[in-house]
């Protein structure tokens, strides 16, 4: 059928609704659904292997969903109703819709070959068509804001992982993306340099970026989240503010969120 659907009515920046996902038999993302408004932050915890990566590469494209749907902003990601897929996007609207959402991973994933300012120009010449001279003023820019312009120059083995990670995020920012979707961004680190990249975090947070951001950092998660998201299993089982889920961790809101989140992340 048609490329003529268009999303359904959305609320929020990010509206996921049931959605599914398998690799093989193993069914990994069991219906979920969120809303994440402009300038949210939601803070995705929970335990290994809960879905959490695959719910964020989903949201990239990295990964099609078996069901339900995404929107960014009113625009589908992917859609199937009652297991018929109804509408695909084109190849072209994909990458264009990707240049929309950054993403920081775990890794970093720099060009090892580029400086860091090389890093994070490419994009918007490759991606938007904008002049080399234009890139890279803003490219200076962004560098300025994680801290780093004075190592534009230097190659991402010349840096800290702290730093090569202030640079992935300024990258994401290259491209002035609706939303930056982080997946551990600290957990390859070594924890000296965790804050300063948490600090950036926070900055963007301050700043009304809206952001997805999946952490087992349970500090940082209480710190800047507006939404706390508890996954276990495919599946969200508890959601709330800060407050609501870690005020009283005597008396959690589930047993599970307690036991599987909460007490492994301060040793209660
Ligand atoms: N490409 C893939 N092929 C097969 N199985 C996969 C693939 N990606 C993820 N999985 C499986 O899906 C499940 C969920 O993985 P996912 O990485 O989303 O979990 P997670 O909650 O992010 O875990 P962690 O906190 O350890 O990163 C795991 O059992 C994982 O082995």
């Amino acid at each position: 059928m048609t490329a003529t659907l268009s999303a359904p009515a959305t609320r929020g920046l990010v509206e996921i609704t049931g959605v599914r996902k398998s690799f093989g038999a193993t069914e990994v993302l069991k219906g979920v659904s969120l809303t994440v408004e402009p300038g949210g932050v939601a803070v995705i915890v929970g335990p290994s292997g809960s879905g959490k990566s695959t719910l964020l590469r989903t949201i990239n494209h990295l990964e099609k969903v078996d069901g339900g749907h995404i929107s960014i902003d009113g625009k589908l990601v992917g859609y199937e109703v009652r297991g018929q897929k109804l509408h695909e996007l084109r190849e072209k609207d994909i990458l264009k819709q990707r240049t929309e959402i950054g993403m920081v991973f775990q890794n970093f994933n720099l060009f090892p070959h580029l400086t860091a300012l090389e890093n994070v120009a490419e994009a918007p010449v490759v991606a938007q068509g904008r002049s080399k001279e234009e890139a890279r003023r803003r490219g200076l820019e962004l560098l300025d804001r994680v801290g780093l312009k004075d190592r534009a120059g230097a190659y991402p083995r010349q840096l800290s992982g702290g730093q090569q990670q202030r640079v992935a995020i300024a990258r994401a920012l290259a491209l002035d993306p609706k939303i930056l979707l982080f997946d551990e961004p600290t957990s390859a680190l070594d924890p000296e340099l965790v804050n300063e990249v948490l600090d950036v975090i926070r900055e963007l947070a301050k700043s009304g970026t809206t952001l997805i951001i999946v952490t087992h950092e349970m500090g940082f998660a209480r710190d800047v989240a507006d939404t706390v998201v508890f996954m276990d299993q495919g599946q969200i089982v508890e959601q709330g503010t800060p407050q609501q889920l870690f005020t009283n961790p005597q008396e959690p809101r589930t047993r599970s969120f307690f036991s599987k989140v909460l007490e492994p992340a301060f040793n209660i």
